[in-house]
């Protein structure tokens, strides 16, 4: 099946087929423009040669008919000179001088009256060609003359004759001579026969009017081509109508040709040569074939190669191409673009970089966004979870003690309802500040919501650390808070729970923790309370530690 050009997929394959394309173009175009001008200009000088040829075989006809007029001149000299005038002594004359054969058919004399009075071939023959045209006008012209042509009744066969009248010393018509010419007999045209061009080239002869005088086909000779089916080819009838030189024109046959036609001197004949475009040609079709198959092979070359220079241009966006792949499944960082590049890859590497680069820090923002409390920018609830989950996965294979610290900020409420949500929002901020500066940069603190915190401790050495670490939340906190142009005094209460053995659940560590803060509420607030899940000598979880509720700080 043919591919469309749109459905070739690779960019190399489409270039490559547009170079094909382009160079079969270019190569096409130069050949045909090269051959056009070359068929032009042969064309032009195959007339100039069928021209040059027809003149001479028309100067040869020309002079034949001038050297045979000459004959019968000198014949007739012979005759006045000898005096011969009796028709029996004018036969005798003719058969004496038998080479006339050489140059006519047949030889005869008609008597002033248009009889036949001598004929060479057959002296008993007698006729009346007092209404030959020939006759007449060689009567009426006084001299001699190459008559049409038509079928002699003598012979039957198709001639023209050629005249002399011979006159006495009065100038009283005494007889005339005919020389007729067999237009059959090849002597006469055979050597025009030899000027033919081509194979199946021929030259032809007719006459103004139309008959045909010489022809390869012999039966169309003494026919008139405007008689002829088809009519007559309008090459012939510029001819006939004066044309000489070169066309392009049919044959009567139909095959496309250039004809050239050239007119006698001595007659009111048309010389005409047919050549065959094809023959004409020949070396110019060679050079056609030849030129499309060096196309094609140019074509296939240019092809080769620029899809070799395309495979070597196209490198680099095969390696983008990866780097994208890779940096896609993530086992690249996008420094694999090569940014330096001065041309179109460096540039799509840029484009590619840039894209990835806000890609990246979108995807930074995204994860930070559903990480991080916005108000405080301390890691949110989601966070917590996984951050409890992984500590509580560590603390278990280490088998260190874990505590996690839930504290409330107390009656945030009405510090909200006295000095309105903004200035809350201040002291939640503040709030959050404290408390991750005054733990270890490793403690992960975390609101999970409202005036709810977590900070999660790691590596308890004992569960008697927890009291130190709610001690030092609360003094964090205790220093007055400067929002929004107030000082407020805040306070929290810190519920702790604290597992050594590193048992727990999350769900355990929480619970326990909250019951811790609601302990720590219960005893008057602004205060700790710590309850271990597990002691190092496996005391059950809930149970509480001592102090239950410290508030130390007050
Ligand atoms: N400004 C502000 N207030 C919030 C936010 N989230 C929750 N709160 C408010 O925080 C208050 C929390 O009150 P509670 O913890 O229930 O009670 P409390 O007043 O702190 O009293 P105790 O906890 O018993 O000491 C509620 O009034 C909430 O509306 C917040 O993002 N910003």
């Amino acid at each position: 099946m043919i591919k469309t050009f749109a459905s070739i997929g690779s960019l190399k394959a489409r270039i490559t087929v547009v170079v094909v394309f382009l160079v079969l173009l270019a190569a096409g175009l130069v050949t045909y423009v090269s051959l056009h001008l070359a068929e032009r200009q042969m064309r032009s000088v195959v007339g100039d040669q069928q021209f040059a040829l027809l003149s001479s075989a028309a100067a040869y006809i020309d002079e034949d008919l001038v050297s045979k007029k000459s004959l019968l001149a000198a014949l007739r000299e012979q005759l006045v000179y000898a005096d011969i005038g009796a028709p029996s002594a004018i036969q005798g004359f003719l058969e004496a001088h038998g080479s006339l054969r050489d140059e006519f058919f047949n030889v005869i004399a008609l008597d002033k009256s248009g009889k036949l009075i001598a004929n060479l071939n057959d002296r008993r023959a007698v006729g009346d060609f007092s209404k030959r045209d020939y006759f007449i006008d060689t009567v009426a012209a006084h001299e001699g003359l190459v008559s049409h042509p038509f079928r002699s009744t003598l012979s039957g066969k198709p001639v023209v004759v050629v005249t002399e009248p011979v006159y006495d010393a009065a100038g009283k018509l005494l007889f005339v001579i005919g020389g007729a010419i067999d237009l059959q007999r090849p002597r006469f045209f055979g050597q025009l026969e030899a000027l033919k061009s081509g194979r199946t080239g021929y030259l032809f002869m007719l006459t103004t009017t139309g008959t045909i005088i010489h022809h390869p086909d012999k039966q169309r000779i003494l026919n008139n081509v405007k008689d002829e089916a088809g009519g007559v080819v309008p090459s012939t009838l510029a001819a006939m109508n004066g044309f000489e030189g070169t066309l392009d024109g049919k044959s009567k046959r139909g095959i496309v040709s250039l004809i050239t036609y050239k007119r006698l001197r001595q007659t009111d004949w048309i010389i005409g040569a047919v050549y065959p475009v094809d023959e004409a040609f020949a070396p110019l079709i060679d050079m056609r074939k030849n030129a499309m198959v060096a196309s094609a092979a140019v074509a296939a070359a240019a092809g080769l190669i620029g899809w070799l220079a395309i495979l070597r241009l196209l490198r680099p966006l095969g390696a983008l191409r990866k780097h994208v792949a890779r940096i896609a499944e993530g086992s690249k960082d996008i420094d694999v673009f090569d940014v330096a590049r001065k041309d179109e890859f460096g540039e799509l590497s840029r484009a590619f970089f840039n894209l990835s680069q806000q890609r990246r820090d979108a995807e930074n923002n995204l994860v930070k966004l559903t990480r991080t409390d916005p108000l405080t920018d301390i890691h949110n609830r989601r966070m917590f979870d996984e951050i409890f989950a992984a500590a509580l996965e560590r603390a278990r294979r280490s088998r260190r003690g874990l505590g996690l610290a839930y504290l409330d900020i107390d009656r945030f409420k009405q510090i909200n309802d006295t000095y309105g949500h903004g200035v809350g929002d201040q002291v939640l901020v503040e709030f959050a500040k404290r408390l991750k500066n005054c733990v270890r940069i490793t403690d992960a603190v975390a609101r999970l919501a409202g005036d709810e915190f977590v900070v999660i401790f790691e590596h308890l050495g004992s569960h008697d650390e927890a009291a130190g670490l709610a001690t030092k939340m609360l003094d964090a906190i205790r220093p007055d808070f400067l929002v929004g142009g107030l000082v407020l005094t805040v306070t929290s209460s810190v519920g702790i729970a604290v597992d050594m053995g590193s048992v727990g659940a999350v769900g355990d560590f929480m619970e326990e923790a909250d019951k811790a803060l609601y302990a720590a509420k219960e005893a008057g607030r602004n205060g700790y309370s710590v309850r271990l899940l597990r002691t190092p000598s496996a005391q059950p979880a809930g149970v509480m530690s001592a102090p239950a509720v410290a508030d130390s700080h007050k």
